[in-house]
């Protein structure tokens, strides 16, 4: 198969993401039009400047970037117009269904009022799913850095009945993992968890697998965020397999915010080798210069894999997901009905 066809293969190919942040996903034109609207921002208008401005030293430096651009969404009418846009760019890779990782704490601590928040990514749901055929689902997630009233605050609203979202499926930490111990927000996994949510933390993107244990056993993580330092310790290796965890792996993701060195050093081979579900996915696409077509053409290439394989991978994602049997039975067809077609003669 060439470059050509592979690319041609993957953007035509039915997927499920994951792993994908809500602000992170915001696309320069997005990011131009919210920073157009608010002009007193840091943030550069002109979609060229923001490739300087979205390239990172380290970890930190990327969450002072992600936190600026944080700040231009301001009213429920800017969540519903990045919200909605975002289901277009994913709409447009065959992005059947996906899992948005939303910060609610950030919004609501910027003077958001919460129910105008809640109100407004359900409308672009329900408008996405109507216009454009893509089914949203929503993960919460709690800021880890900024302590434990942030926890608070977002289980809070992910659990009240009167403010959590329909489309709520799925509970997470994200943010810096150094001087953040996931053990301390096991009482906010309990209630979530308790009220039907299922546990997604990030973990061991930053640090080592000490913190994917901790996620698996006081944070009852049913899925992983990157788990990239699991290939450090071949006993977690194969546990997450034993147990079919999968791991959200975001492979350009880690070599920009220098999580992992160059591509080519990227764990996703031993994963695969110890049989890890591997799920493959773009965390914050514009930001790190990527789009999950792009991600599966990498993951392509570090795993060697034909259309057969490709398609393999893509219903990893679909089995990994929170949707119910039917659901995941229908993506999972459409993934061999296009992959038949395509291999034809
Ligand atoms: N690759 C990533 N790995 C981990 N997280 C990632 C990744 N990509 C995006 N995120 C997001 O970054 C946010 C960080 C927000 C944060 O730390 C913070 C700290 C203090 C105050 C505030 C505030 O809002 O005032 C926020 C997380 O909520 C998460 O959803
Ligand atoms: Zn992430």
């Amino acid at each position: 198969m060439t470059d050509r066809d592979l690319h041609t293969f993957i953007a035509g190919l039915p997927k499920a993401e994951l792993h994908v942040h809500h602000v992170g996903s915001a696309s320069p034109r997005i990011v131009s039009e919210l920073a157009a609207r608010h002009p007193d921002s840091k943030v550069p208008t002109d979609p060229e400047a923001l490739v300087d401005y979205f390239t990172f030293t380290d970890f930190a430096h990327f969450i002072d970037v992600y936190l600026s651009v944080v700040d231009l969404i301001r009213t429920p009418e800017d969540v519903r117009l990045l919200t909605y846009e975002v289901a277009r760019d994913l709409a447009r890779q065959q992005v059947r269904y996906a899992e948005l990782t939303i910060t609610p704490f950030s919004s609501t601590r910027r003077g958001i009022d919460e129910l105008g928040f809640m109100a407004a990514i359900e409308d672009a749901r329900k408008a996405a799913e109507a216009e454009f055929g893509t089914v949203l689902r929503w993960c919460f997630d709690i800021p880890g850095e900024a302590g434990l009233e942030a926890a608070e605050e977002t289980t809070r609203l992910a659990t009240d009945d009167r403010i959590r979202p329909e489309g709520l499926v799925s509970f997470g930490l994200g943010g810096p993992e150094i001087g953040v111990p996931r053990p301390q927000f096991k009482p906010h996994f309990d209630r979530a968890i308790a009220a039907g949510l299922r546990s997604v933390p990030h973990a061991g993107e930053t640090t080592g697998p000490e913190t994917v244990w901790d996620a698996l056993t006081e944070l009852r993580a049913e899925r992983i965020g990157h788990g990239t330092s699991s290939a450090q310790d071949p006993r977690l290796l194969a546990h997450l397999a034993e147990h079919r965890i999968p791991l959200e792996v975001c492979p350009t993701s880690n070599i920009a915010t220098r999580a992992v060195r160059t591509l080519d050093e990227h764990p996703i081979k031993e994963f695969a080798a110890a049989g890890v579900l591997v799920t493959i996915n773009s965390d914050d696409p514009p930001m790190f210069g990527t789009d999950l077509n792009t991600e599966y053409a990498v993951a392509a290439r570090l795993l060697d894999l034909d259309e057969r394989g490709l398609a393999d991978l893509a219903k990893n994602a679909v089995e990994a997901s929170f949707l119910d049997t039917a659901g995941k039975a229908r993506i999972a067809q459409e993934i061999d009905t296009y992959t038949t077609s395509w291999l034809a003669p």
